[in-house]
């Protein structure tokens, strides 16, 4: 595996491995790898010869008071966990190398972007947007890899591409979840043990969501009810969101019919995690069953 710091020579051997060839598949991250991160380096190895991964925690996503500062790093194992897993080249570079001077240029998506967490994180998706945006210039992959976990993310970045014309494929992988349910984060380090204990309620939750969708439930509002009431009863949640979207815009959806997304966010003491459950809902029209799909991997 390859590490590379600067814009320059991330390109020179981005160039070699296209000269030779090789399909590029990108795998953007923040770092403080985990299987989550694994499964995407993974699922690009499947798919493609030659694999990059980013590693950036880049500040223009985090609002003052956010935890841009005690965000978690360690440099050498992840290093580790890439090469175990199959990473050709990986990408580290400084906040000087991606910022040589603020910004002047911003990405919005504001339907999309205010919506579920940008209503506490307002200027977030702009951050990510702008950031996803010089990160595929840089590293031009035929196809790039993002977790559902981060829905909304996963959402606006297929946006950004479409409207835009990017030369990309965004493909979401499916979340990487513990054994209890909870799904894989680097924010989950900031629990204590007995946080540890009560986050896999949040995934129980939409669990819960999904039953009712399964169940024959019709009304949106009353899954949302169902997935608030079980959180709700967990004392030391406080819940930020909780909303039934539909996938293509991420606006409430008015039935439960298509691609449909339960999310969730909740504060745990001095971690914000998020979750949800993407859904294809096929509802039957001559008295069968209604069917209630796991939304994977996208198709390649
Ligand atoms: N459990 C998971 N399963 C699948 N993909 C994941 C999982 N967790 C993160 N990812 C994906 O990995 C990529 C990089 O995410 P990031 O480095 O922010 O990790 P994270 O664990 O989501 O961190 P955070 O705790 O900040 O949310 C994103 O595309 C994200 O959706
Ligand atoms: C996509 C991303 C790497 C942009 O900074 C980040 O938001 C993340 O890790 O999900
Ligand atoms: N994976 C999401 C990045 C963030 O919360 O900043």
């Amino acid at each position: 595996m390859r590490i590379t710091c600067t814009i320059q020579e991330t390109r020179e051997r981005l160039a070699e491995a296209k000269a030779a060839g090789k399909k590029i598949g990108f795998v953007p991250t923040m770092g403080y790898l985990h299987e989550g991160h694994a499964r995407l380096v993974e699922v690009a190895g499947k798919h493609c010869d030659f694999v990059v991964v980013s590693i950036f925690v880049n500040p223009t996503q985090f609002a003052p008071g956010e935890d841009l500062s005690t965000y978690p790093r360690d440099a050498e194992r992840d290093e580790a966990l890439l090469k175990k897993v199959g990473c050709q080249l990986l990408f580290r570079p400084d906040e000087k190398e991606m910022y040589p001077t603020p910004s002047l240029t911003r990405i919005e998506l504001p339907e999309l972007a205010s919506q579920l967490c940008g209503k506490s994180r307002p200027t977030h998706f702009q951050g990510v947007a702008t950031v996803v945006a010089k990160l595929l210039h840089i590293v031009q992959p035929e196809f790039a890899f993002f977790g559902m976990k981060d829905g909304q993310q996963l959402a606006i970045v297929k946006r950004m591409v479409e409207d835009l014309n990017f030369p990309v494929q965004i493909i979401g992988v499916p979340t990487v979840r513990e054994e209890d349910g909870l799904a894989k984060s680097s924010r989950n380090v900031y629990l204590n043990e007995h946080q540890r204990q009560t986050a896999p309620q949040i995934y129980q939750a939409l669990l819960k969501g999904k039953a009712a969708i399964e169940a024959g439930e019709t009304d949106p509002n009353r899954v949302r009810q169902i997935i608030y009431s079980h959180l709700q009863d967990q004392p030391e949640l406080r819940i930020d969101y909780v909303e039934v979207v539909r996938l293509s815009d991420l606006q409430p959806a008015a039935q439960i019919e298509g691609d449909i997304m339960l999310a969730v966010a909740v504060y745990l003491g001095k971690a914000r995690l998020i979750d949800n459950l993407q859904l294809h809902v096929k509802n039957s029209t001559s008295g069968q069953r209604r069917q209630v799909l796991d939304k994977g991997l996208d198709i390649l």
